[in-house]
C-alpha cells in the first residue's frame, strides 16, 4: 500500500531523512517508534505529499505522492501531532464537515458523515461547541474526527495518545481495533507502550530506519531501545522475561497471564 524508496529530506540544508526505505502492507497496523527528532513527523508529511523527497520516492498504491498529492490526499488522512494545526472553523460541526463537504457531500449525507465520525471518537455531543474553547485533549479527538469523516484508506496518527485521558485513549484503541485489517493504520510515537497493538514496528533514529519487526522482535531488544533513548515499558519487559509475546492491550495481558499461571501450576 505504501512504499518509501530511499527517501532523503533536508530542512535548510540539514538532512533529517537519510535514505528511508520501508514498505507498509494494506490493512496493516504499523508503528513508527523513535525518540524526539528522529524524523517521524517529517516522514509522515511525505505520505500525502505535504513534503516532497529531495531524493527517492513515496508511492501510495503505486501513485507517486510528490507528483499527485491531490490524488494521494484522498487515500491518506493524517492526524497531526498538534490539533491546532488541523482545526480552523468556528464550530466542531463545521470543522468535521469541511473535508467531506470538499468531497462533494451535502445535506443529510454530510450531516450523517459528520456525526458518524464524531461518534467514533465519543464526541457527538460537541457538534455545536466553539472549537477555540475546547481543551487540548478534546481538540485532539475532534482532529481525529475531521480525518475519519473523509474515510481515507490509510489513517496516519502522529503521537495520537499524547495528552489524551483514559477515556480518550480507550476510544482511540477501540477505533484502531475497529478498522484493523480494513484500513491501513500508521501510528507514530516515542513510547513503545502505545505501539504494542501494531502488527509491525519500525524503529527510527537520526533520520534512518534502524530495525523493522513485530513488537516482540523490536521491543524484545531492550539494549537496542535504550541505546536510542527509548524506554522499555515495565509491562513489556515483564512479558518478555517470562518468554511471553507482547500483549496488544490489558485484556490480552490478563488472558496471557492467566494461561501462564495455569500452565505453571500443572
Ligand atoms: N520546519 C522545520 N524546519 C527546520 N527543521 C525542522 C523542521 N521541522 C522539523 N525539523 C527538525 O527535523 C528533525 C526531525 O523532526 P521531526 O519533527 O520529524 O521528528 P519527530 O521524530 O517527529 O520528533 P518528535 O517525537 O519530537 O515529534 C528535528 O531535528 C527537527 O528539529
Amino acid at each position: 500500500m505504501i512504499e518509501l524508496i530511499d527517501v532523503h529530506f533536508s530542512y535548510s540544508g540539514r538532512e533529517v531523512l537519510k535514505g528511508i526505505t520501508l514498505g507498509i502492507e494494506q490493512g496493516e497496523v504499523f508503528g513508527l517508534l523513535g525518540p524526539n527528532g528522529a524524523g517521524k513527523s517529517t516522514l509522515i508529511m511525505h505520505l500525502n505529499g505535504v513534503l516532497r523527497p529531495q531524493k527517492g520516492k513515496v508511492l501510495v498504491n503505486g501513485i507517486d505522492a510528490a507528483r499527485s498529492p491531490r490524488e494521494v490526499r484522498k487515500k491518506v488522512g493524517i492526524v497531526f501531532q498538534d490539533p491546532n494545526d488541523q482545526l480552523f472553523s468556528p464550530t466542531v460541526f463545521e470543522d468535521v464537515a469541511f473535508g467531506p463537504y470538499n468531497l462533494g457531500l451535502r445535506g443529510e449525507e454530510l450531516k450523517e458523515r459528520v456525526f458518524k465520525a464524531l461518534k467514533l471518537v465519543g464526541m457527538e455531543s460537541y457538534a455545536d461547541r466553539d472549537v477555540k474553547r475546547l481543551s487540548f485533549g478534546e481538540k485532539k479527538r475532534i482532529a481525529i474526527a475531521t480525518v475519519l469523516a473523509m474515510e481515507p484508506e490509510v489513517l496516519v496518527f502522529d503521537e495520537p495518545f499524547a495528552n489524551l485521558d483514559f477515556k480518550g485513549k480507550r476510544k482511540l484503541r477501540e477505533l484502531i481495533e475497529r478498522f484493523r485489517g480494513e484500513r491501513t493504520i500508521i501510528l507514530a510515537s516515542h513510547e513503545a507502550e502505545y505501539l504494542t497493538m501494531c502488527d509491525r514496528v519500525a524503529l527510527m533514529d537520526g533520520g534512518k530506519v534502524i530495525a523493522v519487526g513485530t513488537p516482540k522482535e523490536v521491543f524484545g531488544n531492550a539494549e537496542l531501545l535504550k541505546s536510542h533513548n527509548l524506554d522499555v515499558p515495565p509491562l513489556i519487559e515483564l512479558f518478555l522475561s517470562l518468554g511471553l509475546d507482547v500483549p496488544k492491550d490489558i485484556g490480552e495481558a490478563k488472558t496471557k497471564i492467566a494461561n501462564f499461571l495455569s500452565q505453571s501450576s500443572k
